[in-house]
């Protein structure tokens, strides 16, 4: 076991997130200040020719202004833009004459930064961060600004890590860091009866739940793809409660929580779910605090204040005497002190009275929690999390016991704050391509830099040390011994299963008996039987060299002109036979919603998405990286790389084809080529060796692309 020095580490990953956060303000700064507002606009970064349609009070006392279109501009539908629930912006007076530079840059001090709390077609409402603001009552416009919240609270919780006395560090501490064992846990914990709550859950599913229930600091659930690991958890909860024990859930994303709180409500579990309303799932809603102080028996005290701050609110626009005014503002002022006051007891009051807690990592450190204490944290998709970001909740809550559920054989986290959206959700709605790009919300750190690096090759890419997830470190320091694995996966044809289980986990997996036949033609609808349909696996070989990849920008020249615009890959031929499988399929009755496509490069997937989206309505195309966590009935993944060269770049990290392999149910059909991609890495010539062997082969016929192009 080696020891890690709690102190360095936490320099290191202090000076690691700064480089991150440095990068990422010289890119916004560098984009708001050489453009215009109008320009803004057409990138999606801001909104001109806005009014205030109206103001009123929501939670934290903070004012919420609707902004519309101005009547003055004909109203209507706001145009299409970027701006989503959470991001950051700042809303000031529309300078006249919009492309004015140096009006521009006086927006820090008129405008009010704040938070989009919702979107709508016509409307977007901003919570302002300032309480007493006079809104000007001109023409408004709206920009986004950088999100370094994200950065600030890792920097806080790596800064209090980095100051903590060896003294003060805490058992699990310690552990975390190799410097005590964990306890090891007894056989006749691992072996006394259980009652469980759902008595479908397979063994390894109950082996990981004894696991976790009789160990002391530390215990890891890893969940390969399809293996039931938010169910495991979802139990695990219920015994932990059972046990009188008080938890916090946690998760990167949103949606990684609302995943757990959707699952556990159905067992009439008291929680609270923190977060902003606008950011969490309409059937999560019920649970949030937001939602709760209105609703709950004092709610009554919070909601007259509430009342009466609205009613003032309306009443200074409707002023124009600045004398009145102020006086409102000064009873404003008094009202929304005593309305936090109110609201602080209530919010205290129900989150004492509650025995789990769920909320984001980055939400755990908000200032609702901090005199909260916790006998477990529970962490969902611990592989998708920052290392830092795990240690938020353990840092705040005091707790003793750490639960990470994950898989670090799937993509770690990837590093982006600027342009990052609502990750979606598991759910099989269909988003639009450019959103299936998008990494992990909350954190959702991607590295811009490394991203179009990697684009071009990622072999050549050093890891950076933010990669490495707690999960990651636990594994090596402490091995095999603090984790326990499931086992049987409730997703794939047992096909489809077959090489990921054998290449990356051991040949553990089996595949479930409700999965493991299943087949396109066994679709609750009918689908003709074809060689396709009734296959499992295919796999187009294109060797030979007559499917060349190309360089996007090998025309333009635009080679090394900016990391931000490396070069990516295309395959036209690749894409006809994309096109032409997926043809076969939607022939023979499959239905497009049914089918994936996906694909390691973005130029790949515009092509794809130009070819393809408006023939089969209702297909989905996306990265692969953006379809982690999803899955489909049938899945085409394109893999690209085809040149003498023998390069396969971002096709040389395991962890993304595992991801790309472990998407379909029941029909997985590769299009590569064999020769170049086989010579790419062990992983790789194993994989192109098992398709030969093992799929349903298919060799391009050249004449037959040609009548489909
Ligand atoms: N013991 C079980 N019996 C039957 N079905 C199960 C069992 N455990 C899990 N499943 C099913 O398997 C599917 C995957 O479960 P879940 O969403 O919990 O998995 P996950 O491992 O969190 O998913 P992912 O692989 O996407 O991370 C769900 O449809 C779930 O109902």
């Amino acid at each position: 076991m080696k020891q890690t020095d709690v102190s360095s580490f936490a320099t290191s990953q202090l000076s690691l997130l700064n480089d991150e956060l440095q990068g990422e303000l010289a890119e916004t700064t560098l984009l708001s200040s050489t453009h215009s507002p109008t320009v803004l606009q057409r990138a999606g970064l801001a909104l001109l020719n806005l009014t205030v349609s109206s103001q009123r009070t929501g939670f934290g006392g903070k004012t919420l202004l609707e902004l519309t279109l101005d009547p003055a501009v004909g109203g209507g539908d706001l145009p299409e833009h970027g701006l989503r629930t959470g991001d950051i912006c700042a809303v000031a007076e529309q300078p006249k004459g919009a492309e004015r530079k140096k009006e521009r840059q006086g927006m820090e001090k008129h405008g009010v930064d704040g938070v989009v709390t919702k979107v709508q077609r016509e409307a977007i409402t901003v919570a302002l961060d300032k309480d007493e603001v006079d809104i000007p009552g001109g023409k408004l416009w709206l920009v986004k600004l950088a999100n370094d919240a994200t950065y600030k609270r890792l920097n806080q919780t790596m800064t209090k890590l980095q100051k903590a006395q060896p003294s003060e560090h805490s058992i699990l501490t310690q552990v975390l860091f190799g410097q005590s064992s964990p306890t090891p846990v007894s056989k006749e914990d691992l072996t006394t009866p259980l009652t469980f709550h759902d008595p479908s859950l397979n063994s390894s599913q109950q082996d990981a739940i004894r696991f976790a229930l009789a160990s002391k600091e530390i215990a890891l659930i890893h969940g390969p793809p399809g293996t039931g690991k938010t169910h495991t958890l979802v139990e695990l909860i219920l015994q932990l409660l059972d046990r009188g024990q008080r938890l916090l859930v946690c998760g990167p994303s949103n949606i990684s929580v609302d995943n757990i709180v959707e699952r556990l409500s159905s067992h009439k579990v008291p929680m609270v779910r923190l977060g902003h309303p606008a950011r969490l799932l309409p059937g999560v809603l019920n649970h949030s605090l937001d939602v709760l102080t209105k609703s709950c028996n004092a709610a009554a005290i919070v909601n007259d204040v509430r009342t009466e701050m609205d009613a003032k609110q309306a009443s200074i626009r409707k002023t124009r005497s600045g004398r009145e005014k102020r006086v409102i503002y000064g009873e404003l002022k008094d009202l929304r002190k005593e309305y936090r006051q109110r609201e602080s007891r209530v919010v205290a009051d129900l989150l004492k009275g509650s025995k789990v807690v769920l909320s984001t990592l980055h939400g755990s450190g908000g200032f609702h929690l901090r005199n909260e204490k916790f006998d477990v944290v529970i962490v969902d998709e611990a592989s998708q999390a920052l290392e830092a970001q795990c240690w938020i909740p353990v840092l705040y809550t005091g707790t003793e016991k750490l639960v990470l559920a994950g898989d670090h054989l799937q993509l770690p986290p990837t590093i982006k704050s600027l342009n990052s959206k609502q990750s979606k959700p598991k759910a099989k709605k269909a988003p639009a391509v450019n959103e299936a790009t998008d990494g992990v919300e909350d954190l959702s750190i991607s590295k811009k830099s490394k991203t179009a690096k990697d684009d071009g090759d990622s072999k050549k890419a050093e890891p950076s040390t933010l990669e490495t997830t707690l999960f990651d470190r636990l594994l090596s320091l402490h091995g095999n011994s603090i984790k326990r694995i499931l086992t049987t996966q409730y997703r794939m044809h047992e096909k489809i299963m077959a090489f990921p289980s054998k290449a990356l986990y051991e040949n553990k997996l089996v595949a479930a008996e409700s999965v493991k036949t299943r087949l396109l033609t066994d679709l609750s609808y009918p689908v003709k039987e074809t060689e396709d349909t009734t296959v499992p696996v295919v796999f187009w070989d294109t060797q030979g060299g007559d499917f060349p990849e190309k360089s996007e920008d090998d025309d333009s020249g635009a080679k090394g002109k900016s990391s931000l615009l490396a070069e990516s890959k295309v395959n036209e031929h690749e894409a006809a036979i994309v096109r032409l499988h997926v043809s076969r399929l939607i022939e023979a009755g499959v239905k497009a919603e049914d089918i994936a496509i996906i694909t390691p490069y973005n130029g790949q997937l515009a092509l794809l998405s130009r070819m393809l989206k408006e023939i089969f309505v209702g297909i989905e195309l996306g990265s692969i990286d953006g379809f982690q966590g999803r899955e489909k009935e049938a899945v085409v993944v394109s893999l690209v790389r085809s040149n003498p060269e023998r390069e396969v770049g971002f096709l040389g990290e395991k962890r993304r084809l595992n991801v790309a392999m472990t998407r379909p149910k029941r029909h997985l059909c590769v299009v590569g080529d064999s020769e170049t991609v086989g010579r790419g890495s062990k992983f790789l010539t194993a994989w192109m060796g098992w398709l030969e062997e093992e799929a349903d082969l298919r060799y391009p016929d050249p004449s037959e692309l040609q009548d489909e192009n």
